[in-house]
């Protein structure tokens, strides 16, 4: 279990925490020591906080971290809205001790009292139901506050598990998350929560952690070192079908991503015969999809970008799910098979693995479920489709999703709003096939292409100074410059 990386889900969290105190760790004081170390580090004694403190152990942290920012001469008020537990008594009888009163409410027309820095201490991973009434008010209040915030354990109304807000949530610049890291942070509506995430462990054993769950932790790229003594031959082959009339763009794509990203020889076989080269990309090997087309054992297969729904591209994905190598299925080849009980079944009878890289609404097709039902649980929903299929599945969207059945799932950290233009969909099944055809497993493949396709969105948004405009031609550089750097990094380091 590395605490920094590793995830559990809400039980196993539960019983980290029993663990803990049945081992006579103060973790509670150990979090009030570390939000208050943090505020030291960030702000000057005499600086203006305020301490929302809730109902459960979450106000508890927020009210020592309060008691110990007090002592240390920060001028620190306390919104204390319901009577709280008996953490919060404890505390709450400290602060007193102190001097220090509450107030239960905020009042409006406080602007000679707007602090520096909020502390939300209102709701942690207790938040059992949807926020009302008051609730609501108050997080309104709060994230209007022209002040930084600062979310202890998780931004208060935020689902810590699922990543949704829960009526409201507050809106921090900070997240100072305990003991472990929780997928609600990184996935869905967290990061736009969140603000920056800091993990402290508080200094608990790892030996107390239960099983894992899920990891933030990226695959090696050591496996894409190269030989020197090396031919094209030695990167392997892919090939893709797709690019339908009207839609050749989505299967090129594909293949100049697959090329950006390394594989030695790639096949593309339209559906629309008139494509027959790609000037831009003249590698690339055209070869018109037909109903006889053979793809050898070895090649990467990758059925979707651009492919349609007409009765040929039905054909097509009938006879590639008969490949017996590595098969990623996109797009268009994921809309049929949702559609198509004949097309699971020749799925559930492959020998070799299936990829499956669904957009949240290709995901409820597969599912036969809706869009925000799977947005709701994105954790849940993933590896339901690795179960369901029995393949390694990849769900986009904000803070992507991995799952293969039996192992536990993996979460990006990273992503960019930049990615969500067209094409990116396509450019990242190449990517991945890529990443297969030079050797690695089809989970970590798929890991770490969506990752340095996240990183390269990142530095486009870094370089262009914002999000908007991102096309094909500029990030293949960047997503090719971030694997080289992945691989070069990777193992043991040099000397
Ligand atoms: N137990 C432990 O070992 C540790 C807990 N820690 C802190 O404790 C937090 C968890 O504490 P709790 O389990 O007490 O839970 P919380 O403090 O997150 O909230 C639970 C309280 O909120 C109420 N509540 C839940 N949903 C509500 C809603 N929608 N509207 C109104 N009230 C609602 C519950 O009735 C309960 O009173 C963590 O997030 C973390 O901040 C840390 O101190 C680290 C150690
Ligand atoms: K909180």
């Amino acid at each position: 279990m590395n605490p920094h990386t590793d995830m559990l889900d809400l039980p196993a969290l539960r019983q980290l925490e029993l663990a803990a105190d049945a081992a006579g760790l103060a973790l509670m004081q150990r979090a009030a020591d570390s939000i208050a170390a943090w505020v030291q580090k960030h702000y000057p004694p005499a600086s203006r906080i305020l301490a929302a403190v809730g109902p459960g152990n979450n106000g508890g942290d927020a009210l020592f971290a309060a008691c110990r920012l007090r002592r240390a001469g920060y001028q620190v008020e306390v919104l204390l809205p319901v009577p709280g537990n008996a953490a919060v008594q404890a505390a709450l009888a400290e602060w007193q001790a102190l001097g220090g009163s509450v107030r239960p409410t905020l009042p409006t027309g406080i602007s000679a009292l707007v602090p520096e820095l909020l502390l939300d201490g209102l709701f942690g991973v207790g938040l059992a139901r949807p926020l009302e009434g008051e609730w609501l008010h108050l997080i309104a209040q709060l994230n209007s506050l022209p002040c930084r915030k600062l979310a202890i354990d998780i931004p208060s109304g935020l689902d810590a598990m699922r990543g949704q807000p829960q009526g409201a949530a507050l809106q921090a610049n900070v997240t100072l998350s305990f003991l472990c890291p929780k997928p609600g942070l990184y996935t869905a509506a967290g990061p736009d929560h969140c603000g920056e995430v800091i993990i402290d462990d508080l200094a608990c054993p790892p030996t107390l952690y239960p099983p894992t769950a899920g990891t933030l932790a990226l695959p090696d790229a050591s496996v894409l070192r190269r030989k020197r003594d090396s031919h094209k031959g030695s990167h392997g082959v892919l090939s893709i079908i797709g690019g339908a009339p009207g839609m050749t763009g989505a299967a090129l794509l594909a293949g100049r991503a697959a090329l950006a990203m390394g594989a030695g020889k790639i096949f593309v076989h339209p559906l629309d015969l008139a494509l027959t080269l790609d000037p831009l990309c003249p590698e690339l090997m055209l070869r018109p999809w037909q109903h006889n087309l053979l793809i050898p054992e070895n090649h990467q297969l990758v059925v979707g970008p651009g492919l349609g729904l007409s009765d040929q591209a039905h054909a097509a994905l009938s006879r590639a799910l008969l490949h017996p190598g590595s098969l990623l299925l996109d797009a268009d080849g994921l809309n049929l098979l949702a559609a198509d009980h004949g097309l699971q079944q020749l799925l559930q009878q492959r020998s070799g693995t299936t990829i499956l890289t669904p957009h949240p609404t290709e995901a409820a097709r597969l599912l036969d479920s809706d869009t925000a039902s799977v947005q709701a649980d994105r954790v849940a929903a993933v590896r339901e489709l690795s179960q369901r299929f029995d393949c390694v599945v990849l769900l986009k969207g904000c803070g992507t999703l991995l799952a293969r059945y039996g192992q536990p799932y993996r979460l990006l950290t990273r992503g960019s709003p930049s990615l969500a233009v067209a094409g990116q969909g396509d450019v990242l099944a190449g990517a991945i096939a890529a990443l297969l055809a030079q050797g690695m497993a089809p989970l970590d493949a798929a890991h770490l292409a969506a990752d340095v396709h996240a990183s390269a969105g990142e530095h486009y948004s870094a370089q262009a100074g914002g999000p908007i405009g991102l096309s094909c031609q500029q990030l293949l550089p960047l997503m090719t410059h971030e694997l080289n750097h992945r691989v070069a990094s990777s193992g043991v380091p040099p000397f």
